[in-house]
């Protein structure tokens, strides 16, 4: 096995790959898109079973090493030791109810309700088909609030990127702009970008990835 610096990123979400793409490429990685369509199922099961299953079918597929990433988010009021939920099934959740509904979701959790929330993304490495995935794991904790977006991305009618309007992670950026001589606390969907990539649950897997591809380099 040749490491390069390039990574075949599969994924079939654009803001997934548009993020990736941002965090690493200026560290000197180039990320790409597999040459074919790739079609990996949505799987269920423990969040590492789905980030690893992910990444060994999306190697065999492209036939060569890849890159794969899974991202759940947890509501603390519906999760248990045994099941994080929303958890890995996020996606039909958002997709269904809408980051409004999410949040609604929680109001029968609690008086006050329980809104704390972290997020999670495991990212997979394959060095290829019928190899072990390495797993990288990054989090972030926060809140559930009501949605609230970019002004400029409201008027111009951006979608969301999926639940960014209704996370509001612990980490805030101390250079955001005052309102009324205060700071007030801003989800990943009002943030600037340059900042969510930087402490979001995607870039904390991402330094451990980067870590990994460098042990895995000096093993070889
Ligand atoms: O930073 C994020 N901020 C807000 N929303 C996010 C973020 N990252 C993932 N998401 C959404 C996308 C999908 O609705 C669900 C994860 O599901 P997940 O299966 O990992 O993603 P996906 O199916 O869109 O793409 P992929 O082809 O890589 O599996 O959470
Ligand atoms: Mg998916």
């Amino acid at each position: 096995m040749v490491f390069t610096n390039q990574l075949v990123f599969v994924t079939g979400n654009e803001n997934k790959y548009r993020e990736v793409k941002q965090i690493l490429e200026p560290l000197g990685f180039t990320i790409v898109k597999p040459e074919h369509d790739v079609d990996v199922p949505e799987l269920q099961g423990p969040s590492e079973f789905i980030a690893k299953e992910k990444c060994r079918r999306a190697a065999e597929q492209i036939n060569g090493p890849c890159i794969t990433e899974d991202t759940s988010l947890k509501f603390d009021a519906l999760s248990t030791e045994k099941y994080d939920l929303p958890g890995p099934y996020i996606k039909y959740f958002v997709e269904n109810i809408k980051p409004q509904g999410l949040h609604d979701l929680l109001k029968g959790y609690g008086d006050p309700p329980n809104m704390k929330a972290s997020a999670m993304c495991l990212f997979a490495y394959s060095t290829g088909p019928g190899t072990e995935p390495h797993i990288c794991r990054g989090a972030a904790e926060g809140h559930i609030v009501p949605p609230r977006m970019r002004k400029e991305d409201v008027e111009a009618g951006k979608k969301p990127f999926g639940w960014d309007p209704i996370f509001q992670p612990n980490d805030q950026d101390p250079e955001r702009p005052e309102e009324g001589g205060e700071k007030p606390f801003q989800t990943y969907g009002e943030m600037n970008t340059v900042f969510k990539n930087k402490i979001s649950h995607r870039a904390k897997a991402l330094t451990i990835l980067r870590a990994k591809l460098e042990e895995l380099r000096n093993a070889q």
